[in-house]
């Protein structure tokens, strides 16, 4: 079966969630963030203490390898979406769905010293939705809203997921 990727922005839930989604399906759950880091042996942190692009360079590389995989569920960066060759590859085996959190509600809980991008700022968030909202939005099967109780995302989550899985083997 082919896998179901999240994607959003940073806080938005991808990891949180994905590992409840995965549980719920009777799937592996991979985090991108912590197989970067394996792959090339440096911390998020480390990697955009060079640059953001050496960051992309590493994790193009390891989403190529994450696509070829079967049967997951993957949480992807928030920046993922920025290559498109990283939409190709993911969607070659997989289906995505993009887990939409409004900034608002973001900022309420996000762990800003993990994420370089946000360093300078809660406020970041803002103009980082603006970019790439449309983009998330055209690269997803299908949108999934993030609001309300875990609980009751999950579900919804749950439920795209198999909609998702039931189209694609039609
Ligand atoms: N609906 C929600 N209600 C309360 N907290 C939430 C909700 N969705 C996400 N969170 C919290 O937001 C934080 C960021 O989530 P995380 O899964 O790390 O995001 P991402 O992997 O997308 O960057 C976590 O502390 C998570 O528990
Ligand atoms: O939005 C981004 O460009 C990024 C999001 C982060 O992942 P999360 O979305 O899990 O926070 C991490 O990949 C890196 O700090 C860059
Ligand atoms: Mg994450």
């Amino acid at each position: 079966m082919k896998n179901i990727v999240l994607i959003g922005m940073p806080g938005c839930g991808k990891s949180t969630l994905g590992r409840c989604l995965a549980e719920r399906l009777g799937r592996d759950f991979i985090d991108a963030d912590p197989e970067i880091e394996k792959d090339s042996g440096k911390t998020i942190p480390e990697l955009f203490a060079v640059s953001e692009d050496f960051f992309r360079k590493q994790e193009t590389r390891t989403t190529k390898r994450l696509s070829a995989l079967q049967d997951k569920v993957l949480a992807m960066g928030g920046g993922v979406v920025l290559r498109q060759e990283n939409i190709i590859s993911l969607k070659e085996n997989g289906l995505i769905i993009f887990l939409d959190r409004s900034p608002e509600d973001i900022i309420g809980d996000v762990d800003t010293k993990t994420r370089p991008l946000l360093a300078a700022g809660r406020r970041r968030i803002y103009d980082l939705y603006a970019q790439r909202e449309a983009l998330y939005r055209a690269v997803a099967d299908v949108t999934v809203q993030n609001k309300g109780s875990m609980q009751d995302v999950l579900l919804r989550l749950v439920d795209a997921a198999r909609v998702l899985q039931q189209r694609n083997n039609l």
